[in-house]
């Protein structure tokens, strides 16, 4: 399978504090992979470089084979579901998929085919801002699916939102992997490590790679030892 992202050496300095320390990783077309650490590890970080949103110390990123320091052409290979509503929270769900279809030169068919599989339609009038979180999520993955992007880029895509559409959310990530889409996933719940192909751990600025089941037993591990912390999954 082709190599979709491609991360060498990456440093992250944010202040005197190295956030990613000399990360190296590859993720492949049809593959998921879970960005898994505490709070502050580092997740947002690594996911704003590669959707390219913020700079680098040092290193190298290729997307979708293009090297992400000289041009910005790979963002039109890219969705993105942010941590934060970043959607235009004054309009309501129609007008942001059909300004945000403008944007990214997406056709009427792929807005009505979104708007059907993620069980829009009974929200597409209801201004942004007051929507529920699940809604919200599926809307801001129909967003990011209009330009039928490559890379799917998500910082906690299915954390405290309503079981429903926990289950809408999942099912068209499945139907995008098997697409050969390829998605990058910050998690803090342990729990949706199994939803992910594997899982890459950040800690203290380092990456390592586990398969979810293996990650999973090294974090409820963690949870019963002296010093574990949390208890619901949440790192
Ligand atoms: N603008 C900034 N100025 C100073 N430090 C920052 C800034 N942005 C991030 N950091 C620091 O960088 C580190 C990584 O933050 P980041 O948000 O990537 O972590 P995270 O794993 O996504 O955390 P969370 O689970 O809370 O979202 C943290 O120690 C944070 O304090």
């Amino acid at each position: 399978m082709e190599t979709i992202v491609a991360v060498k050496d990456l440093t992250q300095k944010i202040g005197r504090k190295t956030v990613l320390d000399g990360l190296t990783l590859e993720v492949r077309a049809g593959e998921c992979l879970g960005i898994f650490g505490m709070k502050g590890s580092g997740k947002t970080a690594l996911l704003h470089i590669l959707a390219g949103i913020d700079r680098f110390t040092s290193g190298k990123v290729e997307v979708a084979g293009i090297d992400i320091r000289r041009t910005e052409k790979f963002k039109i290979y890219l969705g993105l579901v942010t941590q934060e509503r970043s959607l235009f929270q004054d309009l309501n769900a129609a007008e942001n998929l059909d300004f945000i279809a403008a944007l990214k030169n997406a056709g009427r068919d792929n807005i009505d085919r979104l708007i059907e599989r993620l069980e829009l339609g009974e929200v597409l009038n209801q201004p942004v801002g007051h929507m529920e979180a699940g809604p919200y999520q599926r809307l801001a993955l129909a967003c990011a699916l209009l330009n039928n992007p490559r890379l799917l880029i998500a910082d906690e895509l299915i954390g405290a939102i309503d079981l429903y559409s926990r289950r809408i959310i999942l099912r068209e990530l499945e139907t995008f992997l098997a697409g050969g889409g390829t998605c990058i996933w910050a998690l803090s719940n342990a729990e949706f490590m199994r939803h992910v192909h594997r899982v890459g751990w950040l800690e203290k600025g380092k990456i390592t790679f586990y398969p979810p089941a293996e990650a999973l037993t090294r974090w409820n591990a963690r949870l019963q030892s002296p010093a574990g912390q949390g208890g619901d999954g949440d790192a």
